[in-house]
């Protein structure tokens, strides 16, 4: 497919699995081994719901694991622009605040584009888009193992918080929302970041569109 300005179109990689199945792990290990290409990094939680107009106490109870707390609208028409090959104004997210910054990013298009998030093979406007699917598999206990090091550590998260967060909607969201999303995926990738094989795999059929969008 070509757009309007005679380029190829971007190749759009769509990275999900549960919280802390390693998804980020396995699209910055596909970034790293196609470094020397075009290539650019989207998180969708970037995309999750501006609510600097909704009291922090009210943030906090917000379901972020359902895909009605991202702009999906939003994520939708800039991942269009940048397949337009125009430069977008990504939304930086924070997640001790519950919400977005006041302040954008500039981003600018590339030829291959790794979209990583929970929600990524939920909406078909965004499956429709991608040239490859991935899910990334880790079991629920390992998951949230992770999580819990990483929300306190990183998130400014408590144990009990965490705990009650994932009981309450994380692990419920994830069985009705995420883990069915498995049956869009090309491949499945089990225990994420280690998977050498399926990044190899990956990154080798990468190269493969990448040379034929030359021809
Ligand atoms: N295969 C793995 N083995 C051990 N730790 C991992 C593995 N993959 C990811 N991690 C760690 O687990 C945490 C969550 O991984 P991350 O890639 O951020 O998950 P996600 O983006 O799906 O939430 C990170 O601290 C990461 O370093
Ligand atoms: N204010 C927020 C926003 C999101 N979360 C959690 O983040 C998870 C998604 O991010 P991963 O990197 O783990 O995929 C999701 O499960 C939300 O619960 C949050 O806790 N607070």
């Amino acid at each position: 497919m070509t757009v309007s300005n005679n380029k190829k179109k971007p190749i759009i990689i769509g990275v999900t699995g549960g919280s802390g199945s390693g998804k980020t792990t396995v699209s910055r290990a596909i970034f790293e081994q196609l470094k020397g290409h075009s290539l650019l990094m989207i998180e969708e939680d970037s995309y999750y719901n501006d609510q600097s107009n909704v009291s922090f106490e009210e943030r906090v109870k917000t379901n972020y694991d359902h895909p009605n707390a991202f702009d999906t609208d939003l994520l939708v028409s800039q991942i269009n622009e940048l397949l337009n090959w125009k430069s977008i104004e990504k939304p930086i997210y924070d997640y001790k605040q519950h919400t977005r910054s006041q302040e954008t990013v500039t981003v600018e298009p590339k030829e291959v584009i790794i979209l990583e998030g929970i929600m990524v093979l939920n909406d078909p406007r965004l499956r429709d888009l991608m040239d490859i699917k991935i899910f990334v598999d880790t079991d629920d206990d390992i998951r949230i193992i992770r999580r819990i090091q990483r929300d306190m550590e990183e998130r400014g998260r408590s144990l009990q918080s965490v705990i009650d967060q994932y009981l309450a909607t994380v692990k419920p969201m994830y069985h009705q929302f995420i883990e069915p999303t498995k049956r869009y995926a090309d491949i499945i990738v089990p225990e994420g970041g280690q998977n050498q094989v399926a990044i190899d795999l990956l990154v080798t059929k990468v190269r493969d569109i990448l040379r034929n969008n030359k021809k």
